[in-house]
């Protein structure tokens, strides 16, 4: 990808585990709501750094410009959303940039989905077996959205706007169901967390993967190689050659490397 990127929600978390990783890769465009402080653009200098909401519709237009790709990441995360939010930040904010994305010419968007929008699956009937090593049951990213909470409908409502703006407008999307993202080691003394682990090496690597893939509508699960699993990431292997490296078994229960 010789074109810039913008990277939306480059401030957060998962922004930063990817720009921390991949800063000198792409000829970045950060956007955030919040203005990004020096340490957190990684060397991506201030004029490449915007200051807007994803629901301004004239300055998301201006800010992909000119991109060949978006990374779009920004919104509320929380999983206790209300739905004001969700529908302001999440919804009507991807909606925007999935939008100016296509009327910029835009080739690819990959969009921050969540292990949210199929949280439903995971019913008493199911829990917490499938949260262990020796449980084969899986999703793939072929079944229905199943989401847990309001958060998790604004997911499903993305990959839908995502499925659109590909049929109608040929822009290659990939929806990327993101586990549980945390650094240095999966969550502690949690089971469903520790199944759903993305490391952040891992993190950017499938996001890097995204950018330089081929496709034209996917969903792919977004975890790290976990003994412990529920969702499939065979769909990222395959189409994104996805190559994790992590796996939260390396750990303790309580979030400590074994060790050799
Ligand atoms: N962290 C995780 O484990 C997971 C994250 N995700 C998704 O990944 C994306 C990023 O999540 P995190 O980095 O964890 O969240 P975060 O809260 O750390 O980062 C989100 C960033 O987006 C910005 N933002 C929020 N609303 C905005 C708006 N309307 N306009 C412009 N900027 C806005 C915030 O200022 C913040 O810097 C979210 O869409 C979230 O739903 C999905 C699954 C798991
Ligand atoms: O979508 C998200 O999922 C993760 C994991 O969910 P949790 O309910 O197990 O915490 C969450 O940490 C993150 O904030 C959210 O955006």
């Amino acid at each position: 990808m010789d074109d810039p990127v913008l990277l939306t929600g480059a401030g957060g978390r998962v922004g930063q585990a990817i720009l921390s990783r991949l800063a000198d890769e792409y000829d970045w465009r950060l956007l955030d709501r919040e203005p990004i402080p020096a340490e957190r653009r990684h060397g991506v200098p201030e004029s490449a750094s915007i200051v807007a909401d994803v629901t301004d519709e004239a300055a998301i237009a201006e800010a992909v410009a000119g991109c060949g790709a978006v990374i779009h990441l920004a919104g509320d995360p929380r999983p206790n959303a209300p739905w004001d939010s969700v529908l302001a930040n999440n919804i009507d904010g991807t909606q925007t940039v999935f939008s100016a994305a296509v009327d910029a010419g835009v080739e690819k968007v990959a969009f921050a989905s969540s292990n949210h929008a199929v949280g439903a699956y995971e019913t008493d009937e199911r829990t917490p077996e499938m949260y262990r090593d020796d449980d084969d049951y899986r999703l793939d990213g072929t079944e229905l959205p199943r989401p847990s909470n309001l958060y998790g409908v604004s997911k499903a409502s993305g990959e839908t706007l995502g499925r659109y703006y590909h049929d109608h407008a040929d822009l290659d999307v990939v929806c990327v169901r993101i586990g549980n993202l945390t650094e240095g080691h999966p969550p502690r003394e949690y089971e469903r967390g520790q199944a759903m682990w993305l490391s952040h090496r891992d993190c950017a690597h499938l996001f890097d993967r995204c950018l330089q893939a081929d496709y034209g509508y996917e969903i792919v699960y977004g975890i790290s190689d976990n003994d412990r699993k529920y969702y499939s990431i065979d769909r990222a292997k395959a189409v994104l050659d996805y190559a994790p490296q992590d796996n939260s078994a390396e750990f303790t229960f309580e979030g400590e490397p074994k060790g050799e």
